[in-house]
Protein backbone atom coordinates (compact mmCIF):
# COMPACT_ATOMS: atom_id res chain seq x y z
CA UNK A 1 0.00 0.00 0.00
CA UNK A 2 1.34 3.83 -0.98
CA UNK A 3 2.19 5.80 2.52
CA UNK A 4 0.23 8.94 2.37
CA UNK A 5 0.85 11.65 4.81
CA UNK A 6 -1.47 15.09 5.61
CA UNK A 7 -0.07 18.10 7.38
CA UNK A 8 -3.30 19.74 8.89
CA UNK A 9 -5.62 17.11 9.51
CA UNK A 10 -7.79 18.86 11.53
CA UNK A 11 -9.21 21.88 9.12
CA UNK A 12 -11.92 21.65 6.78
CA UNK A 13 -9.84 20.37 4.10
CA UNK A 14 -7.85 18.45 6.35
CA UNK A 15 -10.84 16.03 7.33
CA UNK A 16 -12.48 16.29 4.06
CA UNK A 17 -9.22 14.54 3.00
CA UNK A 18 -9.65 11.84 5.22
CA UNK A 19 -13.23 11.08 4.47
CA UNK A 20 -11.96 10.46 0.56
CA UNK A 21 -8.71 8.90 1.60
CA UNK A 22 -10.34 6.24 4.39
CA UNK A 23 -12.65 5.13 1.60
CA UNK A 24 -9.16 4.93 -1.47
CA UNK A 25 -8.09 1.24 -2.63
CA UNK A 26 -4.62 1.95 -3.00
CA UNK A 27 -3.45 3.84 -0.19
CA UNK A 28 -3.05 4.01 3.58
CA UNK A 29 -2.56 7.05 5.80
CA UNK A 30 0.34 6.85 7.35
CA UNK A 31 0.92 10.67 9.52
CA UNK A 32 -2.20 12.66 10.09
CA UNK A 33 -0.26 16.38 11.83
CA UNK A 34 -1.82 18.64 14.04
CA UNK A 35 -0.08 20.69 16.08
CA UNK A 36 -2.99 21.64 18.49
CA UNK A 37 -4.34 18.04 18.65
CA UNK A 38 -1.38 16.04 18.66
CA UNK A 39 -1.98 12.46 20.72
CA UNK A 40 -5.90 13.00 19.89
CA UNK A 41 -7.05 9.66 18.09
CA UNK A 42 -8.62 11.40 14.77
CA UNK A 43 -12.27 9.67 15.41
CA UNK A 44 -12.36 11.24 18.82
CA UNK A 45 -12.13 14.65 16.92
CA UNK A 46 -14.03 13.14 14.29
CA UNK A 47 -16.61 10.61 15.10
CA UNK A 48 -17.71 9.95 11.33
CA UNK A 49 -14.16 8.34 10.91
CA UNK A 50 -14.63 5.65 14.13
CA UNK A 51 -14.26 2.00 12.51
CA UNK A 52 -12.63 3.69 9.10
CA UNK A 53 -9.53 4.83 11.09
CA UNK A 54 -7.26 3.85 13.66
CA UNK A 55 -4.47 6.72 14.13
CA UNK A 56 -3.60 10.01 16.15
CA UNK A 57 -2.81 13.23 15.27
CA UNK A 58 1.16 13.96 15.66
CA UNK A 59 2.89 17.20 15.33
CA UNK A 60 4.52 17.90 11.69
CA UNK A 61 7.57 15.77 12.33
CA UNK A 62 10.10 15.34 8.72
CA UNK A 63 11.15 12.24 9.84
CA UNK A 64 7.55 10.54 10.05
CA UNK A 65 6.59 12.33 7.04
CA UNK A 66 9.59 11.24 5.01
CA UNK A 67 8.09 7.82 5.50
CA UNK A 68 5.45 8.80 3.50
CA UNK A 69 4.96 8.38 -0.67
CA UNK A 70 2.74 11.34 -0.87
CA UNK A 71 2.42 14.17 1.45
CA UNK A 72 -0.72 16.46 1.25
CA UNK A 73 -0.66 20.15 3.19
CA UNK A 74 -3.72 20.63 4.08
CA UNK A 75 -2.50 24.03 6.01
CA UNK A 76 -2.01 28.16 5.63
CA UNK A 77 -0.65 29.80 2.75
CA UNK A 78 2.92 29.98 3.56
CA UNK A 79 2.82 26.16 5.33
CA UNK A 80 4.01 24.08 2.71
CA UNK A 81 6.71 25.81 1.52
CA UNK A 82 8.95 25.70 4.36
CA UNK A 83 9.08 21.44 4.70
CA UNK A 84 8.85 20.65 0.78
CA UNK A 85 12.32 21.06 -0.36
CA UNK A 86 13.17 18.21 2.43
CA UNK A 87 10.85 16.30 1.70
CA UNK A 88 11.29 16.24 -1.72
CA UNK A 89 15.28 15.26 -0.73
CA UNK A 90 13.60 12.37 0.79
CA UNK A 91 12.00 11.26 -2.08
CA UNK A 92 8.52 11.92 -1.32
CA UNK A 93 6.13 14.02 -3.47
CA UNK A 94 4.15 17.00 -2.44
CA UNK A 95 0.04 18.12 -3.24
CA UNK A 96 -0.20 21.57 -1.56
CA UNK A 97 -3.65 22.51 -0.94
CA UNK A 98 -2.66 26.18 0.16
CA UNK A 99 -1.09 28.62 -2.54
CA UNK A 100 2.33 28.52 -1.96
CA UNK A 101 3.47 26.75 -5.60
CA UNK A 102 0.38 28.58 -7.51
CA UNK A 103 2.06 31.00 -8.61
CA UNK A 104 4.57 30.82 -10.94
CA UNK A 105 6.31 34.21 -10.18
CA UNK A 106 7.72 34.81 -6.38
CA UNK A 107 7.45 38.71 -6.52
CA UNK A 108 3.41 38.49 -7.42
CA UNK A 109 3.43 35.79 -4.66
CA UNK A 110 4.94 38.32 -2.07
CA UNK A 111 2.70 41.17 -3.13
CA UNK A 112 -0.87 38.70 -2.40
CA UNK A 113 0.82 37.26 -0.05
CA UNK A 114 2.64 39.07 2.02
CA UNK A 115 5.56 36.37 2.83
CA UNK A 116 8.70 36.04 1.25
CA UNK A 117 8.62 32.87 -0.99
CA UNK A 118 11.59 30.28 1.12
CA UNK A 119 12.00 28.20 -2.09
CA UNK A 120 10.93 29.79 -5.35
CA UNK A 121 13.81 27.81 -6.91
CA UNK A 122 10.72 25.20 -6.86
CA UNK A 123 8.14 27.44 -8.45
CA UNK A 124 8.80 26.87 -11.95
CA UNK A 125 9.51 23.01 -11.37
CA UNK A 126 5.62 22.76 -9.86
CA UNK A 127 2.96 22.08 -11.62
CA UNK A 128 -0.37 23.97 -11.36
CA UNK A 129 -3.34 20.70 -10.61
CA UNK A 130 -5.99 20.98 -12.57
CA UNK A 131 -6.08 17.89 -14.50
CA UNK A 132 -8.42 18.69 -16.89
CA UNK A 133 -5.57 21.20 -18.55
CA UNK A 134 -2.44 19.61 -17.09
CA UNK A 135 -2.76 15.71 -16.96
CA UNK A 136 0.81 14.88 -18.49
CA UNK A 137 2.78 17.29 -16.40
CA UNK A 138 0.96 16.71 -13.25
CA UNK A 139 1.63 12.40 -13.81
CA UNK A 140 5.53 13.80 -13.74
CA UNK A 141 5.62 16.22 -11.28
CA UNK A 142 7.11 15.75 -7.58
CA UNK A 143 5.29 19.22 -6.20
CA UNK A 144 1.74 19.89 -7.47
CA UNK A 145 0.14 23.19 -6.63
CA UNK A 146 -3.56 22.07 -5.94
CA UNK A 147 -5.89 25.17 -7.75
CA UNK A 148 -7.85 27.50 -5.28
CA UNK A 149 -11.40 26.67 -5.53
CA UNK A 150 -12.84 29.91 -7.17
CA UNK A 151 -9.71 29.24 -9.69
CA UNK A 152 -10.62 25.92 -10.47
CA UNK A 153 -14.94 26.42 -10.73
CA UNK A 154 -13.81 30.03 -13.03
CA UNK A 155 -11.17 28.37 -15.40
CA UNK A 156 -13.29 25.26 -15.89
CA UNK A 157 -15.55 27.62 -17.09
CA UNK A 158 -13.80 30.02 -19.31
CA UNK A 159 -11.26 27.92 -20.76
CA UNK A 160 -13.03 26.13 -23.46
CA UNK A 161 -14.13 29.60 -24.85
CA UNK A 162 -10.26 31.09 -24.68
CA UNK A 163 -8.72 27.79 -25.98
CA UNK A 164 -11.17 28.48 -28.78
CA UNK A 165 -10.67 31.90 -29.68
CA UNK A 166 -13.94 32.46 -29.27
CA UNK A 167 -14.52 35.37 -26.81
CA UNK A 168 -12.80 38.87 -25.77
CA UNK A 169 -10.33 39.04 -23.66
CA UNK A 170 -10.37 42.20 -22.12
CA UNK A 171 -14.38 41.94 -21.12
CA UNK A 172 -14.47 38.66 -18.72
CA UNK A 173 -16.21 38.44 -15.73
CA UNK A 174 -16.45 36.33 -12.90
CA UNK A 175 -19.26 36.65 -10.19
CA UNK A 176 -18.12 34.06 -7.87
CA UNK A 177 -20.44 33.08 -4.26
CA UNK A 178 -19.11 30.78 -1.97
CA UNK A 179 -20.47 29.09 1.23
CA UNK A 180 -18.35 29.84 4.49
CA UNK A 181 -16.39 26.09 4.83
CA UNK A 182 -13.68 28.47 2.13
CA UNK A 183 -12.33 30.30 4.94
CA UNK A 184 -12.08 27.45 7.11
CA UNK A 185 -12.39 25.73 10.15
CA UNK A 186 -10.46 28.42 12.44
CA UNK A 187 -12.32 31.17 14.61
CA UNK A 188 -13.49 34.46 13.21
CA UNK A 189 -16.04 36.77 13.54
CA UNK A 190 -16.55 37.56 10.10
CA UNK A 191 -17.72 33.88 10.04
CA UNK A 192 -20.09 33.90 12.64
CA UNK A 193 -23.77 32.45 11.94
CA UNK A 194 -24.87 35.80 13.33
CA UNK A 195 -22.87 37.68 11.10
CA UNK A 196 -22.94 35.32 7.88
CA UNK A 197 -26.52 33.98 8.58
CA UNK A 198 -29.62 35.75 6.26
CA UNK A 199 -27.34 37.88 4.36
CA UNK A 200 -25.40 38.57 1.26
CA UNK A 201 -22.02 39.85 0.25
CA UNK A 202 -19.65 40.64 -2.05
CA UNK A 203 -15.54 41.46 -0.39
CA UNK A 204 -12.38 41.83 -2.09
CA UNK A 205 -13.95 43.57 -4.88
CA UNK A 206 -10.59 45.94 -4.86
CA UNK A 207 -8.59 42.58 -6.16
CA UNK A 208 -8.66 39.19 -4.26
CA UNK A 209 -5.76 36.91 -3.96
CA UNK A 210 -7.35 34.45 -6.26
CA UNK A 211 -6.81 37.01 -8.96
CA UNK A 212 -3.44 36.84 -10.32
CA UNK A 213 -3.94 32.74 -9.94
CA UNK A 214 -6.72 33.15 -12.81
CA UNK A 215 -5.12 35.19 -14.60
CA UNK A 216 -1.62 33.65 -14.70
CA UNK A 217 -3.39 30.23 -15.72
CA UNK A 218 -6.17 31.76 -18.50
CA UNK A 219 -3.01 33.83 -20.23
CA UNK A 220 -1.70 30.02 -21.12
CA UNK A 221 -4.12 29.51 -23.71
CA UNK A 222 -4.33 33.16 -25.51
CA UNK A 223 -2.36 35.00 -27.39
CA UNK A 224 -2.80 38.09 -25.00
CA UNK A 225 -3.22 38.76 -20.96
CA UNK A 226 -6.61 38.45 -19.92
CA UNK A 227 -8.38 41.63 -18.43
CA UNK A 228 -10.83 39.83 -15.96
CA UNK A 229 -13.12 41.04 -13.02
CA UNK A 230 -13.35 38.82 -10.65
CA UNK A 231 -15.57 39.67 -7.24
CA UNK A 232 -16.11 36.87 -4.81
CA UNK A 233 -19.49 37.10 -2.56
CA UNK A 234 -19.99 35.04 0.65
CA UNK A 235 -23.11 32.85 0.83
CA UNK A 236 -25.13 31.87 4.35
CA UNK A 237 -24.55 28.22 3.26
CA UNK A 238 -21.69 25.59 4.45
CA UNK A 239 -20.64 23.96 1.04
CA UNK A 240 -20.14 25.12 -2.51
CA UNK A 241 -19.07 27.68 -5.48
CA UNK A 242 -21.58 29.00 -7.64
CA UNK A 243 -19.93 31.00 -10.42
CA UNK A 244 -21.43 32.63 -13.15
CA UNK A 245 -19.09 34.22 -16.13
CA UNK A 246 -19.67 36.36 -18.62
CA UNK A 247 -17.74 36.92 -21.98
CA UNK A 248 -18.09 38.66 -25.37
CA UNK A 249 -18.47 36.46 -28.43
CA UNK A 250 -15.95 37.85 -31.00
CA UNK A 251 -17.09 35.16 -33.89
CA UNK A 252 -20.72 33.96 -35.25
CA UNK A 253 -21.22 30.58 -33.82
CA UNK A 254 -24.32 28.66 -33.76
CA UNK A 255 -25.63 27.53 -30.22
CA UNK A 256 -25.19 24.30 -31.01
CA UNK A 257 -21.72 24.95 -31.70
CA UNK A 258 -20.86 26.77 -28.43
CA UNK A 259 -22.35 23.94 -26.98
CA UNK A 260 -20.08 21.57 -28.93
CA UNK A 261 -17.05 23.46 -27.82
CA UNK A 262 -18.00 22.24 -23.84
CA UNK A 263 -19.04 19.21 -24.87
CA UNK A 264 -15.84 17.44 -27.32
CA UNK A 265 -13.29 19.33 -24.57
CA UNK A 266 -15.06 17.48 -21.59
CA UNK A 267 -16.12 14.05 -23.42
CA UNK A 268 -13.20 11.88 -21.45
CA UNK A 269 -13.11 13.89 -18.01
CA UNK A 270 -14.86 11.66 -15.45
CA UNK A 271 -15.42 15.20 -13.39
CA UNK A 272 -16.87 17.76 -15.71
CA UNK A 273 -20.18 17.40 -16.54
CA UNK A 274 -21.75 19.87 -18.57
CA UNK A 275 -25.44 20.16 -18.43
CA UNK A 276 -27.72 20.60 -21.94
CA UNK A 277 -27.89 24.02 -23.22
CA UNK A 278 -28.88 26.71 -21.07
CA UNK A 279 -29.59 24.54 -17.91
CA UNK A 280 -29.47 25.76 -14.45
CA UNK A 281 -26.40 23.76 -12.25
CA UNK A 282 -27.13 23.50 -8.55
CA UNK A 283 -24.10 23.85 -5.69
CA UNK A 284 -26.63 20.86 -3.96
CA UNK A 285 -25.83 18.56 -6.43
CA UNK A 286 -22.18 18.53 -6.65
CA UNK A 287 -22.22 18.85 -2.84
CA UNK A 288 -19.85 15.63 -1.18
CA UNK A 289 -18.41 15.56 -4.88
CA UNK A 290 -15.48 15.98 -6.75
CA UNK A 291 -17.68 16.95 -9.99
CA UNK A 292 -17.88 20.72 -11.64
CA UNK A 293 -20.97 21.27 -13.65
CA UNK A 294 -21.20 23.39 -16.29
CA UNK A 295 -24.06 25.00 -18.53
CA UNK A 296 -24.22 27.82 -21.42
CA UNK A 297 -26.62 30.33 -21.89
CA UNK A 298 -26.41 33.05 -24.43
CA UNK A 299 -29.23 35.50 -23.17
CA UNK A 300 -31.56 37.15 -26.88
CA UNK A 301 -29.15 35.38 -28.73
CA UNK A 302 -26.67 38.40 -28.59
CA UNK A 303 -23.23 38.01 -28.67
CA UNK A 304 -22.87 38.08 -24.04
CA UNK A 305 -22.08 34.66 -22.89
CA UNK A 306 -22.88 33.18 -19.64
CA UNK A 307 -21.14 30.11 -18.16
CA UNK A 308 -22.92 28.89 -15.18
CA UNK A 309 -19.93 26.80 -13.43
CA UNK A 310 -20.87 25.23 -9.72
CA UNK A 311 -18.67 23.12 -7.29
CA UNK A 312 -17.99 21.88 -3.99
CA UNK A 313 -15.46 24.17 -3.05
CA UNK A 314 -13.74 21.71 -0.12
CA UNK A 315 -13.81 18.75 -3.19
CA UNK A 316 -13.83 19.87 -6.42
CA UNK A 317 -11.88 23.08 -5.15
CA UNK A 318 -9.61 21.43 -2.99
CA UNK A 319 -9.40 17.89 -1.19
CA UNK A 320 -11.04 15.74 -4.01
CA UNK A 321 -8.98 17.59 -6.92
CA UNK A 322 -6.17 16.99 -4.59
CA UNK A 323 -7.04 13.11 -4.24
CA UNK A 324 -7.50 13.08 -8.12
CA UNK A 325 -3.99 14.83 -8.48
CA UNK A 326 -2.33 12.15 -6.61
CA UNK A 327 -4.34 9.32 -8.92
CA UNK A 328 -2.58 10.56 -11.66
CA UNK A 329 0.98 11.07 -9.98
CA UNK A 330 0.83 7.78 -8.51
CA UNK A 331 -0.54 6.09 -11.63
CA UNK A 332 -4.28 4.92 -10.05
CA UNK A 333 -7.38 5.22 -11.62
CA UNK A 334 -8.05 8.39 -11.94
CA UNK A 335 -11.52 8.34 -9.78
CA UNK A 336 -10.39 5.41 -7.15
CA UNK A 337 -11.88 7.20 -4.17
CA UNK A 338 -13.93 10.03 -5.29
CA UNK A 339 -17.15 8.15 -6.80
CA UNK A 340 -19.52 10.06 -4.99
CA UNK A 341 -23.03 11.43 -6.25
CA UNK A 342 -24.07 14.83 -4.71
CA UNK A 343 -26.02 14.81 -1.30
CA UNK A 344 -29.58 16.23 -2.14
CA UNK A 345 -31.64 18.01 -0.51
N1 LIG B 1 -11.60 25.70 2.78
C1 LIG B 1 -11.62 25.66 1.45
O1 LIG B 1 -12.68 25.60 0.81
C2 LIG B 1 -10.35 25.67 0.70
C3 LIG B 1 -9.12 25.83 1.30
N2 LIG B 1 -7.97 25.83 0.56
C4 LIG B 1 -6.69 26.02 1.21
O2 LIG B 1 -6.33 24.85 1.90
C5 LIG B 1 -5.56 25.18 3.07
C6 LIG B 1 -6.25 24.60 4.28
O3 LIG B 1 -7.55 25.17 4.37
P1 LIG B 1 -8.58 24.78 5.50
O4 LIG B 1 -8.61 23.32 5.69
O5 LIG B 1 -9.81 25.50 5.16
O6 LIG B 1 -7.85 25.48 6.77
P2 LIG B 1 -8.14 25.33 8.30
O7 LIG B 1 -7.81 26.64 8.92
O8 LIG B 1 -9.51 24.76 8.48
O9 LIG B 1 -7.06 24.23 8.79
C7 LIG B 1 -5.69 24.47 8.81
C8 LIG B 1 -4.94 23.22 9.27
O10 LIG B 1 -3.53 23.45 9.21
C9 LIG B 1 -2.90 23.19 10.48
N3 LIG B 1 -1.86 24.20 10.64
C10 LIG B 1 -2.04 25.54 10.82
N4 LIG B 1 -0.85 26.17 10.85
C11 LIG B 1 0.10 25.21 10.68
C12 LIG B 1 1.52 25.23 10.65
N5 LIG B 1 2.21 26.38 10.76
N6 LIG B 1 2.19 24.07 10.49
C13 LIG B 1 1.52 22.90 10.38
N7 LIG B 1 0.15 22.81 10.41
C14 LIG B 1 -0.54 23.96 10.56
C15 LIG B 1 -4.03 23.29 11.48
O11 LIG B 1 -3.81 22.43 12.59
P3 LIG B 1 -2.85 22.82 13.82
O12 LIG B 1 -2.89 24.31 13.94
O13 LIG B 1 -3.44 22.08 14.98
O14 LIG B 1 -1.49 22.28 13.45
C16 LIG B 1 -5.23 22.78 10.68
O15 LIG B 1 -5.28 21.36 10.72
C17 LIG B 1 -5.50 26.72 3.12
O16 LIG B 1 -4.30 27.15 2.58
C18 LIG B 1 -6.68 27.15 2.25
O17 LIG B 1 -6.45 28.40 1.66
C19 LIG B 1 -8.00 25.62 -0.77
C20 LIG B 1 -9.17 25.47 -1.44
C21 LIG B 1 -10.46 25.50 -0.76
C1 LIG C 1 -15.44 32.20 1.75
C2 LIG C 1 -13.97 32.50 1.81
O1 LIG C 1 -13.49 33.22 2.68
N1 LIG C 1 -13.22 31.95 0.90
C3 LIG C 1 -11.81 32.09 0.89
C4 LIG C 1 -11.35 31.21 -0.20
C5 LIG C 1 -9.90 31.13 -0.16
C6 LIG C 1 -9.37 29.76 -0.09
O2 LIG C 1 -9.92 28.78 0.21
O3 LIG C 1 -8.13 29.81 -0.36
P1 LIG C 1 -7.34 29.06 -1.43
O4 LIG C 1 -8.30 28.43 -2.36
O5 LIG C 1 -6.50 30.13 -2.04
O6 LIG C 1 -6.46 28.12 -0.76
C7 LIG C 1 -11.35 33.52 0.64
O7 LIG C 1 -11.99 34.25 -0.09
O8 LIG C 1 -10.25 33.87 1.12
Amino acid sequence: MTKIGIVGGTGYTGVELLRLLVGHPHVQLHAVTSRAEAGTRIADLYPNLRGHLDLSFTEPNLEQLSACDLVFFATPNGTAMQLTPDLLAAGVRVIDLAADFRLQDPHSWQKWYEIPHTCPELLSEAVYGLPEWHREAIAQARVVANPGCYPTAVQLGLLPLLSAGLVDTDSLIADAKSGVSGAGRKASVGMLMGEVGESFKAYNVHGHRHLPEICQELNRVVDRPVHLTFVPHLLPMIRGIHATLYATLVKEVSNEELQEVFTQRYADEAFIDVLPFAGHPETRSVRGTNRCQLAVHRPQQGKQLVILSVIDNLVKGAAGQAIQNMNIMLGFPEKSGLNHVGLLP
